[in-house]
């Protein structure tokens, strides 16, 4: 298959074949948005949408890259394909489809001097192999809405007001824009986005709410998108699901937080997708109120100058690590050299010296964001140290000196 496939870039006139090649390989059908909202494909960059074709031109398999820049550690922003709408048809599968679409589109990430690139992964077997590792997670917390009380008032100064998203773009894309900066892990939302409609998915089937906060001068500085499902008729239980809580400030946050709460005929409040460990659940008078789902991968990342990637996030210390790490998948093996002073910023180069750690890219990959350490990927034997410090120093370096990585923006 792979001798005799084809892959090239689509046309702006090729999106409907390339969303149905899609959606075949999904199961799924293309199917119009909820009035008011956009439509999920526009979004989609038809320069970066690659097309595998079988030997006789039919397409068979669709790969994508959004254009998003990324939060590191210490608070640099750097441009990061996110790549997407990955799909074979099920007639295609397990032939390496996939493996040369990936090829290819790793190539392209190259030539134009990526540094690294991230996904969402529909399943966590997938990626790996070439070259990702899961970096950020994410976890679900579900509130029994009448025992919700906080110990204390939140006392955020300011307003909370119920909007249209339709009419709300604007407001919501600046204040994401503002909190995004100020988070790791966090992705970029281009303009194309917030015209498609925000909240997580984007495009939702359903409609979203949007509250917005503003301070007490008026200023946009968080909202929530949320959606109530229906009255279940027996139990008369009935759930509020909040996509997103977005701002910069955790009083603000926590303001949104009671509001949804407070929701009237609802039982059950769920937060779909909360940075692990987020303090909001310690507000709460009855600690039991809350229960936390498991923890979930969202953003994963994918080395690929690893000297760039490494010297531009910070650390959370001064030190000095070499690494060496395999990359079966673009066939490189590299020692590394990183060296960080006390305010953590990081020159990175090759080197001949003997390495501290030996691991896989996609285990760098993992560890990028600061949110797994290196010693957790010792302890399960992803990750070879050579000596008794080598774990504790990486761990050193690596754990978050800003904060827990988190990606709400789903693409
Ligand atoms: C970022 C995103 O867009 S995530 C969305 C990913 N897409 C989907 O989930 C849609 C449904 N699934 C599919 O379309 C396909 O099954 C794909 C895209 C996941 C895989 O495509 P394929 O062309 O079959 O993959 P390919 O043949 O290149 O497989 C390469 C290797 O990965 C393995 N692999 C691929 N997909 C899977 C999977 N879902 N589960 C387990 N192993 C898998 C193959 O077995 C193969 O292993 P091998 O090298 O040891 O033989």
């Amino acid at each position: 298959m792979n001798d005799t496939m084809l892959i090239r870039t689509t046309t702006e006139n090729e999106r409907e074949l390339f969303l149905r090649t899609l959606m075949a390989a999904f199961g799924t059908h293309l199917t119009p948005p909820a009035e008011g909202e956009g439509a999920w494909w526009a979004a989609l960059e038809a320069d970066d949408s690659l097309l595998a074709l079988d030997e006789d031109g039919a397409p068979v398999g669709t790969a994508g890259a959004y254009s998003f820049e990324l939060t590191l550690p210490g608070g640099r922003m750097t441009p990061v394909p996110g790549v997407t709408t990955v799909g074979v048809l099920p007639t295609h599968r397990r032939r390496g489809v996939l493996t040369a679409l990936m090829r290819h589109q790793l190539r392209q990430f190259q030539e134009r001097g990526a540094a690294l690139s991230v996904l969402l992964a529909s399943e966590a077997v997938i990626y790996r192999r070439f070259g990702y590792g899961p970096a950020a997670f994410s976890q679900r917390l579900t509130v029994d809405s009448h025992r919700s009380a906080f110990a204390a008032p939140v006392e955020a100064a300011g307003r909370i007001e119920l909007r249209r998203r339709a009419d709300s773009g604007e407001l919501l894309a600046e204040v994401y824009d503002r909190y995004r900066r100020t988070q790791p892990g966090a992705l970029s939302r281009p303009a194309r986005w917030w015209s498609a409609g925000a909240g997580q998915p984007p495009v939702a089937h359903t409609p979203r709410h949007i509250v917005l906060h503003r301070d007490a001068d008026g200023t946009p500085d968080g909202y929530a998108s949320y959606s109530v499902g229906p009255t279940d008729p027996v139990t008369r239980t009935r759930t509020l699901t909040v996509d997103e809580v977005i701002a910069c400030d955790d009083t603000v946050h926590a303001a949104l937080v009671r509001y949804c709460l407070d929701h009237d005929l609802v039982t059950t409040t769920v937060f779909a997708n909360l940075p692990p460990e987020h303090p909001v659940r310690w507000r709460l008078k009855d600690f039991r109120a809350a229960r936390t789902g498991p923890s979930q991968d969202g953003l994963w990342v994918r080395l690929l100058d690893i000297p760039r990637a490494l010297a531009a996030r910070r650390y959370a210390a001064g030190g000095d690590l070499v690494l060496e790490v395999h990359d079966p998948f673009l066939a490189t093996t590299g020692r590394y050299r990183l060296t960080t002073d006390a305010e953590g910023h990081a020159d990175c180069a090759r080197t001949d010296r003997a390495a501290d750690l030996t691991l896989d890219v996609s285990d760098l990959g993992a560890l990028y964001l600061g949110g797994t350490a290196p010693s957790t990927l010792v302890r399960a034997g992803r990750i070879r140290p050579h000596h008794d410090t080598a774990a504790l120093r990486a761990d050193t370096l690596f754990t978050r000196p800003t904060g827990t990585p988190h990606c709400v923006h789903w693409f």
